[in-house]
């Protein structure tokens, strides 16, 4: 686990500087959102075994490892299914960070209801046998003292170690949680750390920490869909980051909400700022933000607090009255195809609706020619019932792609409903996907759900990660379309719909079939038109994509790229293709901040060290390696780092100090 606080310092380099994370911990720390006081942690470990010991558990007892039924644990997920759905890419982020450090992540609901888990194959092996698994139940209750129970109780961020876990048999983790709080204060979840004590690293608790406040930011900007909302820092290259506050009005100026960042600028209560108003924060009235926003191209705005201290303040995708005039990020909405393309290359952060409402086939043809002739031949299908297959690698941009096939489509008025296959848990896409009537399953709830398919009638449906459908769902999937008709799960009624169909995969569906984990005819009914997107390593027009970046992502500034960087970013192969140039490019502004030029200094260590070996080749003199025309960047790297393994007699750390790289890039460029 000796790595983690290089991987906390990459998280929070994404995420904001390192003033950002210290502020995050006051921030956390001083609980805007609870209303506990910070006490020390033995006191705060000496109440929970007191509590436990009051709920008569004894602590050499075997826990209840009984999960939840199949039926229940549904009904839990669909109830929890917003927190879900924000939590599972930011566990994704942070289990990135951890990955091969035995640790699991997981969330769970308010009752401490494990609900999902990500984590390393060996740990997850000893979680079971601790059953960390979804539909078991971590309150004290249930447990006695332990991070997640904990947390809920005191309403607070909690490390428990080892013995401080109230029953023996947990007393080999080492578990960081933090309570997930709504926009109104209330926790809805916990989200935690756990792996083997021996392994405790105290980094970890501040990663949980941040990453839940990522998901309340999230749970944030979903309420509230017609609100106006203010994001607002003192420092203008916070904004667009974790650290940014965000306060909600109603179109009257009401305050509505304030995220946990936005709390603490305000330095007020929830309670109190019930009865304020937008002109009695900031001294303005609303009409004078929307006057901004009406602008030709309105920049920051600077607003006075009412505490004296100054703020840059922007508003996303403002909806100005008796005008279908919008703005997304801040920046005035620009009639020519450019900035539109500029709006639609970015990365996915608050602003992504806005940003994939601007999303159209002209907007993303922006050179390249393997992407041209996928947007002619898509501009033909569109509209004529051909189900559309997207295939390319993550990040390649398929989600944006098919967002832009809906835009561009007759249907443009109607829903675009995108589910991820990947992200639900095979227990809960069946009733996602078709929906469920009244008492479908036991304890369902009053009200069904019309599940997504029916929700797209009318519009569009874009299945990503298609190949991730298990295989009793794709004969369901493959009746409906055939049928047009979608049955909920517990009726016996069938509804009509009338969607266009766009699905999306990664893997390779037809290997799939050969192995029987794909339906044939399924795959027939989907693949009308099959188009690949180009990883971005092999586009040509990297130039133009950045250049758009710079503008959409720049908050008005117009930053520059220094021309060895440029180089850089020609040579580099971008595994993560759009998510990661977006992410890496984001974090540089902030980092350039008012530099405007982005330089090596810029740029997080390891996209650096990706890169060292590419410097290097790009430095050695010609013919200094003798390959083929034909060679590849990476076969020359792979080359290089042979010929000079040789040179060190075998000795891995030596190679590596000699081409200025990290062991780890030695052994992952032999061993892809
Ligand atoms: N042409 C583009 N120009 C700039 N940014 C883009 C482009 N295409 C996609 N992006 C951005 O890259 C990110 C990833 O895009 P998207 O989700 O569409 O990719 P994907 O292929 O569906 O990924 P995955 O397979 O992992 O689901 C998004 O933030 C998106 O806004």
């Amino acid at each position: 686990m000796q790595d983690i606080s290089d991987k906390h310092a990459a998280l929070s380099a994404q995420l904001g500087t390192r003033d950002q994370l210290v502020r995050l911990r006051a921030i956390a720390s001083k609980e805007t959102h609870g209303t506990v006081p910070a006490i020390p942690d033995n006191i705060m470990i000496e109440q929970a075994h007191e509590r436990s010991a009051g709920y008569g558990i004894p602590k050499s007892a075997t826990p209840d490892y009984n999960p939840l039924g199949r039926a229940d644990l549904t009904l839990v997920l669909e109830q929890n299914r917003m927190l879900h759905s924000h939590a599972a890419p930011v566990m994704e982020t942070l289990y990135e960070q951890i990955i091969n450090t035995h640790n699991m992540v997981i969330l769970t609901d308010v009752h401490g209801l494990i609900i999902h888990t990500l984590g390393d194959a060996d740990f997850l092996e000893k979680a079971d046998r601790v059953a960390l698994t979804p539909g078991v139940t971590w309150s004290e209750q249930s447990k006695g003292t332990n991070a997640i129970g904990t947390a809920i109780a005191e309403k607070a961020p909690t490390i428990i170690h080892a013995d401080q876990h109230y029953l023996d048999a947990n007393r080999f983790l080492t578990c960081s949680a933090a309570p997930i709080f709504d926009v109104m204060g209330n926790v809805v979840g916990v989200l935690d750390v756990t792996g083997d004590q021996r392994n405790f690293h105290k980094h970890t608790m501040a990663l949980v920490r941040m990453s839940a406040q990522m998901i309340e930011n999230q749970l944030f900007a979903a309420a509230y869909q017609d609100a106006i909302k203010l994001s607002f820092h003192s420092r203008p290259e916070f904004l667009g980051t974790l650290m940014e506050g965000i306060a909600s009005f109603t179109p009257g100026g009401r305050f509505l909400s304030a995220s946990r960042s936005g709390l603490f600028q305000l330095g007020l209560p929830m309670s109190a700022l019930q009865t304020h108003t937008f002109s009695s924060l900031f001294g303005l009235p609303i009409s004078a933000l929307m006057d901004h926003y009406r602008t030709a191209s309105p920049g920051l705005l600077e607003l006075c607090m009412h505490s004296g201290v100054r703020v840059y303040a922007k508003c996303s995708d403002l909806r100005l009255p008796n005008t279908s005039f919008q703005h997304a990020s801040g920046n005035a909405r620009q009639p020519d195809a450019a900035a539109a393309a500029a709006a639609a290359a970015s990365a996915p952060s608050s602003h992504e609706q806005s940003k994939a409402r601007l999303s159209s086939l002209r907007y993303l043809n922006t050179g390249d020619e393997h992407v041209a002739v996928v947007i002619d031949k898509l501009k033909k299908v569109i509209g004529r019932d051909i189900s559309i297959l997207i295939t390319g690698e993550t990040g390649t941009g398929k989600e944006l792609l098919a967002q832009a096939i809906h835009n561009d489509s007759p249907r443009k008025a109607g829903p675009f409903v995108a589910v991820n296959c990947a992200s639900i848990p095979e227990t809960l896409i069946e009733s996602e996907l078709f929906g469920y009537e009244d008492g479908a399953f036991t304890g369902a709830r009053k009200k069904g759900s019309i599940g997504k398919i029916l929700q797209a009638n009318g519009g569009s449906l874009f299945l990503d990660e298609i190949g991730d459908m298990p295989l009793n769902l794709q004969a369901r999937l493959l009746r409906v379309l055939q049928e047009r008709m979608v049955t909920p799960l517990g009726s016996s009624k069938s509804i009509p719909v009338n969607v266009a169909l766009t699905c999306a995969t990664n893997r390779n569906l037809r290997d799939m079939i050969a192995r029987n984990e794909f339906r044939d005819d399924l795959y027939y009914r989907l693949n009308g038109l099959v188009v690949r997107l180009p990883p971005l390593r092999d586009r040509t027009d990297l130039d133009v994509v950045i250049e758009k970046l710079l503008a959409a992502e720049g908050n008005g500034i117009h930053f520059t790229i220094a021309p060895e960087i440029m180089q850089l970013f020609r040579v580099h192969n971008w595994p993560g293709n759009f998510r990661q140039l977006t992410n890496l490019m984001r974090t540089a502004m902030v980092m350039a901040g008012a530099d405007h030029e982005i330089r090596m200094e810029h740029l997080p260590d390891d996209f650096l060290d990706d890169v060292a070996l590419a410097v290097a080749v790009l430095e050695k003199p010609a013919g200094a390696l003798a390959m083929s025309d034909t060679a590849t960047l990476e076969d020359v790297e792979l080359s290089m780092i042979q010929q000079s393994l040789a040179a060190h007699d075998g000795n891995v750390s030596a190679t590596a100090r000699a081409l200025g790289v990290s062991r780890n890039t030695i052994y992952r460029k032999i061993h892809p």
